[in-house]
């Protein structure tokens, strides 16, 4: 470690930043990543005056960081936004009941209130439920799709605006990794927007969509902020476990990889002739799918009838069409596990 700060030439350097690699005091570093994440904020117009902001707060370090700042730059720049934090409970004992203990903390330090809408109350199934039911393979599945859906849910009942999530700049490009090993252009082509759905219910915003996840780390252990960081009981989804390797090592060589691989996943061109999914609204519960019925139906459908793997197992083709029909059809099938934000 260098004598002096780097950015202020003053005070004695309390760390390096991993995004730069300057050599600055924690005063700096607080600057630093303030300032980004309100540039990236309005460089992008992620919000509008008077906007109601639903925080998606997890109690992880992510969304925790995300509530303080939202709060913090809010007052700071006077966005005149109405925030508040919306977290669902997806009734993993041990687990989710602690994490909302924290969110729960954060809304008095804070000072903006929390909505809690659980799974239990939406589906009739808690987490804890569905592992029963189907075992520890594929839960990931239920939970990404029934935790989308919930936090829309959720923050249309609070007549939210728009939605931030506290995925970070780690977090996109591990999807990118993903969408293009798993073949997933439609999902790839979407992946790095940093503000989605702008035609649905409820559009989403990623404000760290530039910040690196040892930054957010860093921030929160200087600022002693309150968060919970253990991982997910039920969690072992070793594909993803895989590419954040990857990117970490990466990450450890080259500090850029992970904006680069942002870049990339932002500059790719997708050939005309690739088949998207029509974005069109689902007949059961009204909600956006690109199926008649959506991921979230189908699932609870396949729990309430004893039939869990419904919506996750690939149906045969006839033995008419043959084994090119299914092979055609599964390249075209959207896939089970969730890589949207
Ligand atoms: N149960 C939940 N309730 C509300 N929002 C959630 C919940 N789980 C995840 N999110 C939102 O989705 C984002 C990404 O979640 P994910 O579990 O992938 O990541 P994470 O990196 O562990 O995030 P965090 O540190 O905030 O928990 C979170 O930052 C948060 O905004």
């Amino acid at each position: 470690m260098g004598r002096s700060c780097e950015v202020c030439q003053k005070n004695r350097p309390a760390l390096r930043r991993p995004k730069t690699g300057q050599q600055v005091c924690r005063e700096c570093f607080f600057c630093a990543f303030e300032d980004e994440i309100h540039r990236t904020i309005v460089e992008n117009r992620l919000f509008k005056k008077g906007d109601r902001v639903a925080i998606a707060a997890s109690g992880g370090k992510d969304s925790t960081v995300l509530a303080h700042i939202m709060t913090l730059l809010n007052k700071r720049h006077d966005y005149g936004l109405d925030l508040f934090l919306l977290s669902i409970d997806e009734g993993i004992t041990g687990y989710r009941d602690d994490s909302l203990e924290t969110v729960k903390r954060n809304e008095v330090q804070y000072g903006i209130p929390l909505k809690v809408v659980s799974y239990k109350t939406l589906y009739g199934w808690t987490m804890d439920d569905i592992v029963r039911e189907i075992g520890r393979k594929n839960n990931c599945t239920f939970c990404g799709v029934f935790r989308r859906q919930a936090l829309d849910r959720g923050g249309v009942v609070m007549k939210a605006d728009k939605m931030a999530t506290g995925h970070n700049a780690d977090d996109i490009a591990e999807t990118v990794l993903l969408n293009i090993l798993r073949g997933d252009i439609a999902r790839l082509a979407r992946c790095t927007a940093i503000t989605t759905g702008e035609d649905s219910v409820l559009p989403r915003c990623k404000p760290f969509k530039y910040t690196y996840e040892k930054e957010i780390v860093m921030y929160a252990y200087f600022k002693k902020l309150d968060y919970f960081s253990t991982e997910c009981i039920y969690s072992p989804n070793a594909y993803r476990g895989f590419a954040r390797e990857f990117i970490k090592d990466l990450e450890s060589i080259r500090p850029r990889a992970i904006l680069d691989i942002i870049k990339s996943g932002e500059d790719f061109r997708i050939a005309s002739t690739a088949k998207m999914p029509e974005q069109g609204i689902c007949k059961r519960c009204g909600y956006i799918s690109s199926q008649e019925c959506c991921k979230a139906c189908v699932l609870l459908e396949g729990l309430n009838r004893g039939l869990p793997r419904l919506g996750i197992s690939r149906t045969r083709a006839s033995n008419k069409e043959g084994p090119k029909a299914e092979s055609n059809r599964a390249k075209e099938r959207p896939r089970s596990i969730s890589l949207d934000f």
